[in-house]
């Protein structure tokens, strides 16, 4: 029987259905936020990042680990499991500021204790900010093993980006040896120290070239060219482009050591994104990038399309012995394979600190409802002196005189539970001897192994400056990127020599200091920095330079712990946590 529906009828049908439709379209943009779930095996591969066959350490059989793409407000799950045959694992999720969900931080010792090989941990948490983030591995010195991947993190569904462009691309910058992270450890931990020496190789999203050069006919060195067939693991990225259109390109570092310089033959970059905040955008040729930093620019393809161009990555900060990591801007009129036609861009001279720091004191935050301006005073002021020491013949770093060693239950776990035997219960002092001359090596080089705890107030603002020094060599004071878990925080200055209390904190830029969680302490400098305690969790702050990390550069702040939720078991089944666990089951 045919259904007799009369004209106006269908009508009201039609509105009925539109208006049924619209309103579920507003249900479904004000509730999009979506859980994204993943399985991950955390496991070795032979893999060949730059041409020489090593082990990395991969996530599903991928190096570098899977690029994982959310909205702001979705939910991460992510079911890992440590296939490594003997040795745990974390993941730390850098720049995520798990509020809420301290025992998914991923770093050992700190938030959770590591997975052991065959079992499965879930990661379970928010992503509250667009922006570029990256992950890696926080145990040991799992990251150097190559064990990381990039985050990135678009605007809720239904929400404009402030920023326009017609394709983006990411890249995660990473350096490489071949020597293995083992044997890195234990050379670092002897006595007397064996340093690790500047990497082989620079990786652009896993991809180097140590025994050839992609640019050799450039150069009058006798560096082989390349001849690749495309489709090799140590094949260069190409960013493939068309004429007259804007590109983000979102740009990660998690290297091991080396501070990074980026640029793109002949094209300019606008820099608008730093560590997963906006910033007043700014034009540059070059762009500086220190371990744990993110930035975006904008880039607009206005060359010649019948040519392809150069991304070269250089090693700033340190004296380079590892040439520059390259990746080509294809044009669609001309063939991938064609070289460019001039020599890849260089960087600024490794040591002109100048150009640095002209840099980095561009970078302001665009101030608004998504970048606060801090609070005008803070509550307590931290002052971290950093030295390179001997402790008993080992070379470690201190801070405040305090060498950083992380024990064997996780801070979170022993915190809440009172568990005062897990580390040391006198906390580091919050300044150094102010005797202390930092233009110099320490008169006296002896220092303390530590894992005292900073307690931070809960819902206050504390201010941190970090006091650079000279090393244990004459005349040596290196770049320190330290970054800071569980928070953003506001950059309000940077000086040179020694910071001081009474004229330096006058000149604080409290007006638009840009938000980062990455900072970068320049040889016999200062840099100071102000957040609020608003996050329940314990939280490292460290160099971001692996093995300095190894020899104890970083402290652990504790805020609010008493207002941290269930700590799944999972996190603390191991020291004195692990131990409070099985009595409490034996009871039941
Ligand atoms: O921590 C470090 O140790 C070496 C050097 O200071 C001693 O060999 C170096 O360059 C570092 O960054």
């Amino acid at each position: 029987m045919a259904l007799l529906v009369n004209p106006w009828s269908m009508k009201v049908i039609k509105v009925i259905l539109l208006s049924y439709i619209i309103s579920n379209l507003f249900v479904q943009s004000a509730n999009s936020a979506k859980t994204r779930h993943l399985k991950w095996k955390v496991e070795y591969l032979h893999w060949s990042p730059d041409g020489v066959e090593s082990v990395v350490m991969g996530i599903n059989g991928q190096f570098p680990g899977p690029t994982i793409r959310a909205r702001a407000g979705d939910t991460i799950n992510i079911e890992l499991t440590n296939k490594l045959p003997t040795e745990g694992v974390v993941i730390h999720w850098h720049g995520i500021r798990q509020i809420g969900t301290p025992w998914a931080d991923g770093t050992a010792s700190i938030s959770q204790c590591a997975i052991n090989p065959g079992e499965t941990f879930v990661y379970n948490f928010k992503v509250d900010k667009a922006g570029t983030y990256f992950y890696h591995g926080h145990y040991g010195m799992q990251r150097s093993a190559g064990l990381y991947g990039s985050l990135i993190v678009d605007v809720a569904e239904g929400e404009r980006e402030i920023i326009h462009y017609n394709g983006a691309f990411d890249i995660l910058l990473t350096d490489w040896w071949h020597k293995a992270s083992h044997e890195q450890e234990v050379d670092l931990s002897s006595n007397p120290m064996r340093w690790i020496g500047e990497p082989q190789t620079l990786l652009i999203n896993g991809r180097g070239q140590f025994n050839c050069s992609l640019a050799a006919q450039y150069s009058n060195s006798t560096e082989n060219p390349c001849t690749l067939r495309g489709g090799e693991q140590y094949a260069p990225e190409i960013l493939h482009v068309l004429p007259n259109k804007t590109y983000r390109l979102r740009i990660a570092s998690s290297t091991a050591l080396a501070s990074l310089n980026l640029a793109i033959g002949n094209h300019k970059m606008v820099v608008v994104e730093a560590d997963g905040n906006y910033v007043q955008p700014f034009t540059v040729d070059n762009l500086d990038i220190y371990s744990g930093e993110s930035y975006s620019v904008l880039f607009t393809t206005n060359q010649d399309p019948s040519k392809n161009y150069w991304i070269s990555v250089n090693v700033r900060g340190r004296k380079p012995q590892t040439p520059p990591a390259l990746a080509l801007l294809h044009y669609p009129n001309t063939h991938i394979s064609t070289l460019p036609t001039s020599a890849p861009p260089v960087a600024p001279r490794w040591d002109d600190y100048d150009v640095s720091k002209s840099f980095t004191k561009k970078l302001l935050g665009l101030v608004g409802p998504t970048n606060p301006q801090p609070p005008p005073t803070s509550d307590r002021r931290i002052i971290l002196l950093n030295t390179q020491n001997f402790i008993d013949g080992y070379t470690r770093w201190s801070i405040n005189n305090v060498s950083l060693v992380l024990p064997s239950t996780p801070y979170l776990g022993a915190i809440k539970y009172g568990l005062n035997g897990a580390f040391d219960q006198n906390p580091p002092p919050d300044r150094y001897n102010y005797t202390y001359d930092v233009t110099v090596p320490a008169a006296n080089q002896n220092s303390a192994y530590g894992s005292g705890v900073y307690n931070l107030t809960f819902g206050t603002t504390v201010d941190v400056v970090l006091q650079n020094a000279n090393a244990i060599k004459a005349n040596v004071s290196e770049i320190h990127p330290w970054h800071l878990h569980g928070h953003d925080f506001w950059v309000l200055g940077y000086g040179e020599g020694k910071f001081d209390e009474e004229t330096d904190v006058a000149k604080f830029n409290l007006r638009d200091p840009p938000l980062k969680n990455t900072a970068v302490v320049y040889p016999f400098g200062w840099t100071a920095l102000r957040f609020v305690t608003d996050n329940p969790g314990v939280w490292a702050f460290h160099c971001h330079i692996e093995p300095h990390l190894h020899m104890g550069m970083g402290v652990i702040f504790a805020e609010g712990v008493d207002r941290v939720g269930r700590i799944p078991v999972e996190a603390m089944a191991c020291g004195l946590t692990g131990k409070m666990l099985m009595n409490s089951n034996v009871r039941h």
